[in-house]
């Protein structure tokens, strides 16, 4: 064997073999793996590419925008509009839906993006991704305009979702609903090898992530599990935790990918901001069923993140995701304490 097993081959056989991919997702997928080559690239040069800062602009969600976010976001834009496989594209930077052009063939499929998760580490060498999803087009929409409606569908209907983590090394994680696999990026090559075939998140853990800074904001559960949590071998839970907060979701989430864990960024008590800080279609929805397909839970505190109904393309939920009996024990807080 002079050839690793690449990101091509692996989906190939899901189609060929497996029939949980279709011709077109399968290109898609390998549409979005090529542009998140291209932003490891960028992210990768910094100061001498002279990517790093922020611009003068906000997006939607009133976040002033670093460099690297717009450019990643039209690197995604550029790289999947002229394929014929999607209908529109919807990204966390952008205010509405882009529709693909006229003059290129409208395909079946619908991607939504956050292109640069991490935003405040990106301008100091720490971990940083991309976080993707792709929606089948609902069938009425064929002869009409894409619109944000057709969007509005619950996570249980992806039929892929992924991540790339640039860090140490660039990765991709994805799932076609059949497990989650992992593949690094070969730099020399420029292949993505698979380096992990069958990622499974352990189902015990002592170890949990949440900014503790906000901690008078929580929910009442969410207070009382951490206080719990802190009182370690002598407290109600019998053990003792440690804590990891990155602050880039796709590197927090990787590190349960890999080892296990809790990740919280839980619904704030506060009216203005009630909902939490993550968006449920570009960052709750894809990591919630990568994190699923791997033996994990995810919910926004009583309920599992993928039903969801969602009411707009950048709505906020609650988040907590990780191994799966450490997620039901903070369901049981929230179910105790609400
Ligand atoms: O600044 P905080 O409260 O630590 O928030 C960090 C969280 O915000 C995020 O960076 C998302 O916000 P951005 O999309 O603006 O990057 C997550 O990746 C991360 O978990």
């Amino acid at each position: 064997m002079y050839l690793k097993k690449n990101l091509t081959h692996y989906l190939v056989e899901q189609q060929r073999q497996h029939g949980v991919v279709t011709a077109d997702v399968r290109l898609l997928l390998e549409t979005v793996a090529r542009a998140c080559k291209a932003i490891s690239h960028a992210v990768s040069k910094g100061a001498l590419g002279g990517v790093l800062g922020s611009l003068e602009s906000e997006n939607v969600q009133g976040e002033v925008q670093k460099k690297l976010d717009v450019i990643s976001n039209e690197i995604l834009l550029e790289a999947n509009e002229w394929g014929g496989n999607l209908a529109a594209m919807a990204s966390e930077e952008m205010d509405t839906l882009h529709r693909i052009p006229a003059h290129f063939p409208k395909g079946k499929n619908l991607l939504l993006f956050d292109p640069l998760d991490g935003s405040s580490n990106i301008d100091v060498n720490v971990s940083i991704g991309t976080i993707f999803s792709v929606l089948q087009l609902p069938e009425e929409a064929n002869t009409r305009d894409v619109q944000e409606a057709d969007f509005l569908q619950p996570g249980v209907k992806q039929v892929a979702a992924g991540y790339a983590v640039y860090g140490p090394q660039t990765m991709l994680i994805l799932t076609v609903g059949a497990g989650v696999v992992g593949f690094t990026l070969d730099k020399e090559t420029g292949s993505w090898v698979l380096t992990h075939p069958a990622i499974r998140i352990p189902e015990e853990t002592a170890e949990f992530a949440i900014n503790m800074s906000n901690q008078r904001y929580w929910e009442p559960a969410i207070r009382h599990y951490i206080e719990d949590c802190l009182k370690g071998k002598e407290g109600p839970l019998g053990k003792n935790y440690n804590m990891r907060w990155i602050a880039s979701m796709v590197a927090d989430v990787h590190r349960i990918m890999c080892r296990g864990g809790i990740f919280m960024y839980p619904r704030d008590q506060r009216e203005s901001v009630r909902h939490g800080k993550l968006r449920l279609m570009y960052e709750a929805n894809p990591m919630s069923f990568l994190v699923e397909q791997a033996g994990g839970a995810a919910i926004d505190g009583e309920q599992r993140i993928l039903e969801i109904e969602p009411n707009a393309l950048h709505q906020r939920v609650g988040v907590i995701l990780g191994s799966k009996n450490e997620v039901q024990r903070v369901q049981q807080y929230h179910l105790k304490h609400s």
